[in-house]
């Protein structure tokens, strides 16, 4: 998927939400756990009900490797699902990945290619090379860690290296990487207040805002830091949506969630034009 297409259905649906199916077994309504494939059951309802209210979905690859082989063939089950019936939808794999040159090529073939995801979370630690052969995929995205929503971001990411922040060097260095057009970033809902100065450097580029609900970052806070003029923001919420219901009705207490953060989207979205 391009940047414009994702841009024409954020203000189709007014929304930039995207929903994190991070399945945990010991979390989702227990009737599933009787169903064959409990994980893609459970996905599969969260999707039919949020769609239309959301422009991303974003599963967690940890929570479908914990499970081994059943977890790795319920990932594939979701893309497809997803791909197959809402073309329209953003896909990020958020498997934080990042090798050496040859290795990266063989995890964007993964995702980009065998899963055909429209876009994987990349940690920028190992620099250019494991960062570039994620770049060479056309019309594919690579959303760099730049900013991170947790406590321990403040361990490196905000440390001065030659007099500035190692995220801001992050942001800096890799905007002259080969293929640079295809880069995202993540920056924590936590951490709304550095986003003016983040627009500084990346004015228009997309931003995977994860960390509002249930690790308390503000909304209002990051579309008035971190909006640009063509929205530039995917706003993540997983554990909030996903697990807002228990029982046989918790597709739909998921959307009621899914709708209330839309709402408030739609509002920030007015604020534009
Ligand atoms: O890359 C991410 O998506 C990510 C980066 C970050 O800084 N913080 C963060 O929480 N995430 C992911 O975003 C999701 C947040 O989930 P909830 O806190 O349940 O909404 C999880 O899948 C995290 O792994």
């Amino acid at each position: 998927m391009t940047t414009e297409q994702l841009v024409a259905q954020i203000h189709k649906k007014k929304s930039f939400l995207c929903i994190g199916l991070d399945v945990d077994l010991a979390k989702i309504p227990e009737h599933l756990l009787q169903e064959e494939d409990p994980i893609f059951a459970f996905n599969k309802q969260i999707i039919d009900a949020t769609h239309h209210l959301c422009v991303a979905y974003k599963p967690n690859t940890a929570f479908y490797e914990a499970y081994g082989i059943k977890g790795w063939m319920a990932l594939e089950k979701t893309i497809k699902y997803l791909n197959t019936n809402y073309p329209e939808i953003f896909t990020i794999a958020d498997a934080k990945r990042g090798d050496i040159g040859n290795t990266s090529t063989m995890y964007a073939k993964a995702f980009f290619e065998d899963l055909a995801f429209d876009s994987v979370t990349i940690a920028p630690y190992m620099g250019k090379d494991s960062v570039e052969p994620f770049l060479a995929f056309k019309n594919k995205h690579t959303i760099l860690l730049a900013l991170t929503s947790n406590a321990g971001a403040f361990d490196y990411q905000t440390k001065l290296v030659d007099g500035k922040e190692l995220y801001k060097q992050v942001l800096e260095t890799s905007k002259a990487y080969k293929g640079a057009e295809n880069l995202m970033y993540v920056v924590g809902a936590t951490k709304a207040e550095y986003l003016s100065e983040i627009r500084q450097i990346i004015p228009e580029s997309f931003l995977l805002v994860p960390g509002v609900g249930a690790q308390g970052g503000n909304l209002a806070d990051v579309c008035k830091f971190g909006m640009s003029s063509n929205v530039g923001l995917l706003i993540n919420s997983s554990r909030g949506i996903i697990y807002a219901g228990a029982d046989l009705n918790f597709a739909d207490s998921a959307a009621e969630k899914a709708l209330e953060l839309q709402q408030q989207m739609q509002i920030e979205l007015e604020k534009l034009s």
